[in-house]
């Protein structure tokens, strides 16, 4: 066991996935089992006592690897040293409520926080974005962190990426862990593009599951691209659960490397890659090895999955120009 304990930062924790999150974190199924972890909670003034229930209910696991908890409503202090940040808490869409509004209103959350993560954090500080808009939100953050490098902040599309591994595995008939080479690329909105181009299933191509197209663009895309909209329909709440364990899937893989032979997805700056405009946190193929994500490059694109790109793409270069608008970046 490491002597020194990884500082991670929650916020949103007194929320529905900090619930689901904090315990998987404590246990150490995100950094592995022989990594102690010091847990600060960062919330608003009035979810503070929330989180010292939950604060209360991770002493009661009696966790080996939890080296202990801050509960705190103050930026700086939540960041003060931090390794991880999980940058949950944010500000939902409500009725009546733009596409603009919504993006200013997150910005009054990550345009501080990403400061505060700017003057305070460790130098290796690794930066993971759930609360939604994610990839803008993860844009404004690393803009208003300019001492820290960008490849440094993602956004959450791990969600997106295991539920389509779901569906694949569905359609082919096989377990989950025999799909490989999946690809969410685009927004973390109904506007991303689940591609299916070079998925292999037990270790060799599947075209049928690109064939039969009527199945592809009518259910599959359709079916994980409004998959989070479908669960607060069923649940009346947002995927809480899953989107915890997407986070922790997301940590595990950027610290401790992605699987031989396969990649995942995540939302990560471009470098322009695949005619993505450089400095857009996108959903990419990506690889971690030694701490750091890697685009899958020389993937070849056809027309089809070019349109779908673009239009995802266009999406985020239309959220990155209205916070511009704002000031934000
Ligand atoms: N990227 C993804 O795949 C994905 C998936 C599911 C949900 N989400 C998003 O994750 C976010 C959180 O979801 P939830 O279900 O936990 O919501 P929730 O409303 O249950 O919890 C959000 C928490 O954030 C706190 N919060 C608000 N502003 C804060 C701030 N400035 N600092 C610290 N905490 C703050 C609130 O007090 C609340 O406790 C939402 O934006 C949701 O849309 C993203
Ligand atoms: O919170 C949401 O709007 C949905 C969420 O992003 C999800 O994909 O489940």
């Amino acid at each position: 066991m490491t002597a020194t304990p990884v500082t991670v930062t929650v916020t949103g924790a007194a929320g529905q996935i900090g619930y689901a999150l904090l315990f998987r974190i404590a246990s150490g199924q995100m950094l592995g089992p022989d990594t102690p972890v010091r847990l600060r909670l960062l919330e608003i003034p009035q979810g503070v006592k929330a989180a010292e229930g939950t604060a209360m209910e991770l002493d009661d696991c009696a966790f080996p690897l939890l080296a202990g908890i801050d509960i705190t409503d103050d930026a700086r202090a939540g960041f003060d040293g931090t390794n991880v940040a999980l940058l949950v808490g944010a500000r939902p869409r409500t009725k009546g409520m733009e596409r603009a509004d919504l993006l200013e209103a997150n910005g009054g959350i990550f345009k501080p926080q990403g400061e505060a993560i700017n003057a305070v954090a460790a130098d290796d500080v690794r930066v993971l974005v759930v609360g939604n808009p994610a990839n803008t939100n993860a844009l404004i953050t690393s803009a208003n962190a300019p001492d820290v490098p960008a490849d440094r902040f993602t956004a959450m599309t791990r969600l997106d990426h295991n539920r389509a591994l779901t569906q694949v595995a569905r359609r082919a008939g096989v377990p989950v862990d025999e799909v490989r080479r999946l690809t969410i690329w685009g927004n973390h909105s109904a506007t991303q593009y689940p591609d299916l181009f070079h998925v292999e299933v037990g270790g060799a191509p599947a075209p049928a599951l690109v064939e039969d197209e009527s199945w592809l663009l009518d259910d599959f895309v359709p079916t994980v691209a409004t998959r989070g909209a479908a669960i607060i329909e069923a649940r009346g709440a947002s995927s809480a659960a899953s989107a915890a364990n997407a986070a922790v899937d997301h940590v595990r893989d950027w610290v401790q490397g992605t699987r031989e032979g396969d990649w995942t997805s995540a939302g990560i700056v471009s470098d322009g890659s695949y005619g993505v405009p450089e400095g857009l946190v996108s959903s990419f193929p990506v690889t971690s090895r030694g701490g750091a994500w890697e685009i899958v490059q020389g993937l070849e694109i056809g027309d089809l999955s070019r349109e779908r790109i673009d239009r995802s793409v266009a999406e985020l270069v239309e959220e990155r120009d209205a916070v511009r608008e704002l000031g934000l970046v």
